[in-house]
């Protein structure tokens, strides 16, 4: 197992034995949960493991996650076996994000270079998928997350300077920060999944208050760009049952439609939304009235 490629992150105390998926709980379940049951159902870790690619299959939308650190060779996307698909894109899309040093992602045959805060969307029906770093002193680091696709669309590049950039927050309420949308509506296009990057001005430590939900997506938010010592206190939950996950970079936190999705850090950071679901209408979001959170 250890001189391949593929590894399968190790699952937490919550999940059955029988299967290699992560499954999230329902609201009523979660209100009853203590620190390390919310943990192993709601965060994703050991995703980014130098070397190899490592995937993670949820039950929420049949997300799949994943990290590929290419070093010395490049990596070759495989097939996790729960998929029972010939190749991993047969019935999927996938969007890639470099959270690392420059690297390249070549999708049969054709070689993507992909910059820090670059995506890649890898539309349904792409067979070959490798990830290779420029330099393998300083790896690339490849965020992965793949829905089921009903339609094919074609693969494309998406550099920062090419994303939505809107611009919200403020200082006074510490919420300063950068929206950069990738794949999304007006973008990129895509069969479900909606994706895009934002970062925290330096002294803004808030993510997307107010709070919102939207049930007819979920959402995976991966935090990055965050020093070793560095966290984010990530809130999840119903508005009136929140809850607190402590996220360090390059872990992901779930985020079911009832839930909110919020966070607060010890400093500056950049996360990664992405969503999947039965619309990708970014603004389609009910706000919670800030007095009704508990
Ligand atoms: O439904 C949308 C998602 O929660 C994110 O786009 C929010 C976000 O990136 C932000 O407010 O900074
Ligand atoms: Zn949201």
């Amino acid at each position: 197992m250890h001189t391949r490629s593929l590894s399968l992150a190790p699952l937490g105390t919550g999940m059955t034995p029988k299967s290699r998926m992560q499954y999230l709980p329902n609201a009523s379940a979660a209100r009853r949960m203590d620190t390390s049951e919310l943990r192993a159902h709601f965060l994703v870790q050991g995703l980014f493991v130098p070397g190899a690619i490592t995937l993670r299959l949820v039950d929420l939308d049949r997300v799949v996650l994943g990290g590929a650190v290419p070093t010395t060779a490049p990596l070759s996307l495989p097939t996790p076996g729960d998929l029972k698909a010939e190749y991993f894109c047969e019935r999927r899309e996938l969007g890639v994000l470099n959270t690392g040093a420059a690297g390249t992602v070549t999708v049969d045959g054709t070689a993507h270079a992909l910059a820090a805060h670059e995506v890649l969307y890898v539309g349904r029906g792409s067979r070959e998928v490798t990830f290779a770093s420029d330099d393998a002193t300083k790896p690339a680091r490849f965020y992965l997350v793949s829905y089921p696709a009903h339609a094919a669309h074609p693969t494309t590049r998406i550099a920062a300077a090419d994303a939505d950039v809107l611009e919200l927050g403020s200082a006074e309420t510490s919420n300063k920060r950068r929206i950069r949308r990738y794949i999304h509506q007006r973008g990129a296009q895509s069969a479900q999944l909606v994706m895009g990057v934002t970062t925290l001005e330096p002294g803004s430590v808030w993510n997307t208050m107010p709070a919102h939900t939207h049930d007819r997506r979920s959402e995976v938010y991966l935090y990055f760009d965050l020093p070793s010592d560095a966290m984010v206190l990530h809130l999840l939950g119903e508005p009136t049952e929140t809850r607190t996950l402590v996220v360090r970079d390059g872990e992901v936190a779930l985020s079911p439609g009832w839930s909110v999705h919020a966070g607060c850090g010890t400093r500056a950071y950049a996360f990664c939304w992405a969503m999947g679901g039965e619309n990708q209408d970014y603004a389609d979001m009910d706000p919670v009235a800030m007095e009704t959170l508990r």
